[in-house]
């Protein structure tokens, strides 16, 4: 990454995949946490879209790669999530690596997932689980015109990545 991080945000093992601390500011009327700030996200990194979605318990999302997006998601709760990483970046220096981590509530974290690295998670918790994203490219273009830039490993049965 090409600026400086503050020390709390914990890199990989895979290279250019950050995990940021989110903290909850919880008072009587209940709670804030910030999910987005430009000082602590590379620029390449910056977002022009954002959506949640909501996981069941026990299902999976991905894993999947873009080509040239790069994800932001935040795990917040409700609900946990364990979350899988591979580095599928030929030129990379960790090309080959694979992280797992969970996430979510409890342990909430934003996470930079840079294009190229594969990457899926599964609701490990007992309860519908919201996870946020921020991409930094247009799902489908502009105005939902082009192809969506999605490599789905999910639907290959002989695939090496799979969420355990
Ligand atoms: C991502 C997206 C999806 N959609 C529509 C397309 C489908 O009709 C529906 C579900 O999307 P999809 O099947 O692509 O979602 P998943 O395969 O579960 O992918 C999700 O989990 C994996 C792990 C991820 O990395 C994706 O970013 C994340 O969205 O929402 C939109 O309209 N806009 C969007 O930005």
């Amino acid at each position: 990454m090409n600026v400086p991080l503050p020390k709390y945000v914990e890199r990989g093992p895979i290279h250019d995949v950050a995990w940021i601390p989110l903290k909850f500011f919880t008072d009587p009327r209940g709670w804030l946490v910030e999910l987005f700030r430009n000082d602590l996200v590379p620029p390449a990194f910056h977002p022009v879209m954002a959506y949640v979605s909501m996981t069941k318990p026990g299902v999976a999302r991905g894993p999947h790669e873009h080509v040239d997006q790069a994800d932001y998601f935040c795990f917040t709760g409700p609900s946990t999530f364990r979350v899988c990483l591979w580095d599928a970046r030929k030129t990379s220096p960790t090309f080959g690596q694979k992280e797992v981590r969970e996430v979510g509530e409890g342990e909430p974290f934003a996470l930079i997932v840079p294009s190229g690295v594969v990457h899926g998670y599964k609701n490990v918790g007992d309860k519908d689980g919201w996870v946020f994203n921020a991409a930094n490219r247009l799902y489908a273009g502009w105005l939902k015109q082009e192809p969506v830039d999605e490599i789905r490993h999910e639907k290959d049965p002989n695939s090496p990545y799979q969420i355990d």
